[in-house]
């Protein structure tokens, strides 16, 4: 990492119980997550099926933290405006879901929510950078996305290096967030990168409520 930004640790719901979704968003933020990782899939773009803004905003009034919405859909400007409206503070997409990367980019600033482009483990980082000036977060996959508790793909440090230098090149202050497989012993390794986000679904819930609290401290102190 830069040196400069804190660790910001996000849970991501999916991992959580969805019987009592609005109870695992309060039990998260109390236990200390900085961002609320949302994982929105369709079936299309990736091979699951999860939730839809409808969803987002019932769960909103559960916590006043961070909606880190993470589209897994194509189309995927069809929809922004309803995830923006249901309270999302930051919308990811992936580039390859849509023929205009930057007019999405537009488009969710425009809804007023903070844009994130999301890279693919197979996806080169060239594809990067004419848009990271606009955007307010990377999102670097280090699964393929549609599912939680996979298992981490080593390679992608690399690429979290690389944009961890032209971050602080061209776009300082903006979050480098890591997706996928990021456990106590993975976790300081994409810190060590670059990373300054780490989503965990896996490794926050794990072990229930009551272990909520150290999983996210235990993830945070990997720094
Ligand atoms: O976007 C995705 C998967 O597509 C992720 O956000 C996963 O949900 C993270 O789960 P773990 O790997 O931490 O269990
Ligand atoms: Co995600």
């Amino acid at each position: 990492m830069s040196g400069k930004s804190p660790i910001k640790i996000a849970p991501s719901i999916l991992a959580s119980d969805f019987a009592k979704l609005g109870a695992e968003v309060r039990a998260i933020s109390d236990a200390g997550a900085d961002y609320i990782h949302v994982d929105v899939m369709d079936g299309h773009f990736v091979p699951n099926i999860t939730i839809g803004p409808d969803v987002v905003k019932a769960l909103r009034p559960h916590s006043e933290k961070t909606f880190d919405v993470h589209l897994m859909i194509s189309p995927v400007d069809l929809y922004i405006e309803a995830f923006a409206k249901a309270g999302a503070d930051i919308i990811s997409f992936h580039p390859e879901a849509g023929p205009h990367p930057h007019r999405t980019i537009q488009a969710i600033r425009a809804a007023g929510a903070k844009p994130g482009l999301a890279l693919n483990p197979g996806t080169p980082v060239e594809m990067l950078w004419p848009l990271l000036g606009d955007i307010d977060l990377v999102l670097v996959m280090s699964v393929n996305p549609g599912f939680g508790g996979q298992s981490f793909i080593e390679s992608q440090l690399k690429k979290i290096e690389i944009i961890r230098k032209r971050i602080d090149q061209e776009n300082p202050g903006i979050d480098l967030e890591v997706d996928g497989g990021i456990n106590f012993e993975t976790a300081p390794r994409a810190i060590a990168a670059g990373a300054n986000v780490l989503v965990a679904g896996t490794a926050t819930f794990k072990g229930g409520e009551a272990a909520y609290a150290r999983n996210i401290a235990t993830l945070r102190g990997a720094a």
